[in-house]
């Protein structure tokens, strides 16, 4: 199987999670359209009353494009699952999340949901964070300020580009990837982030999955976490 089989298999294999009555926080990414696609042949198929919020613009257009009904987090007054791939997964499993300049919004989902479910192919799996660029959003106003601190800080800092065009968020601000290397206190790293005047939020999410579905060669394997 190839990447792309893989995150499709965690997809299908995560839908098995919803219940009929559940109000889901759906993620954004490759392998999140995946499960949406999943999601959308069983409301279809099994007549599922669920609502969706969703953590994207482009999540939001995919679901509600299948008859998922979709709703605002504060139109609702709970989430009872939430459904979101990772960028990457450390053997504590801590996450770097935000390669898709989605975290924001899915760290506000993630931590209003009873139960967080990440799916991920096995190349997402690793010992310690830091491989992957570790995205921060930011507000633009000031933001050359930011970067220049952080590059102060060692982090070695780049702005999201698209040509010659800032990434904007759904929020509409910029995005920050940190090329650090191997994180060795992601706790220490978080609270340093949360400090800096700027920075809207970090792409580390830090004790938040429950179960990780591991899209595995030989079939996916599910993972208990906490
Ligand atoms: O901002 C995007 C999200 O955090 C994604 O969930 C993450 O980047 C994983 O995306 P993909 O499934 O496309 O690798």
């Amino acid at each position: 199987m190839d990447q792309n089989q893989l995150k499709e298999l965690v997809g299908k294999e995560a839908v098995k999670f919803v219940e009929d009555g559940m109000i889901l926080g759906l993620g954004t990414g490759s392998t999140v359209k995946y499960m949406v696609d999943a999601l959308g042949e069983r409301v279809k198929n099994e007549h599922l009353s669920i609502v969706g919020v969703a953590t994207s613009d482009r999540t939001a257009k995919q679901a509600e494009s299948l008859g998922i009904e979709i709703k605002q987090l504060d139109e609702v007054d709970h989430l009872d699952l939430t459904i979101d791939g990772a960028d990457e997964i450390d053997d504590h499993f801590q996450g770097i999340k935000g390669g898709g300049a989605a975290h924001l919004w899915e760290k506000i989902v993630a931590i209003n949901s009873t139960k967080n479910i990440w799916i991920v192919d096995e190349s997402k799996m690793v010992h310690t964070l830091g491989k992957f660029p570790l995205p921060l959003e930011v507000i633009p106003f000031g933001s050359t300020h930011v970067l220049e601190k952080l590059d102060k800080m060692g982090f070695r800092p780049e702005f999201r580009m698209n040509g010659d065009e800032h990434v904007l968020t759904d929020s509409k601000n910029y995005i920050i990837d940190l090329h650090m290397g191997e994180i060795e206190d992601p706790e220490k790293l978080a609270n340093t982030l949360n400090g800096i005047v700027g920075v809207v939020e970090h792409g580390l999410f830090l004790n938040v999955v429950n179960e990780v579905i591991v899209g595995r060669q030989d079939g996916p394997e599910v993972l208990h976490a906490r």
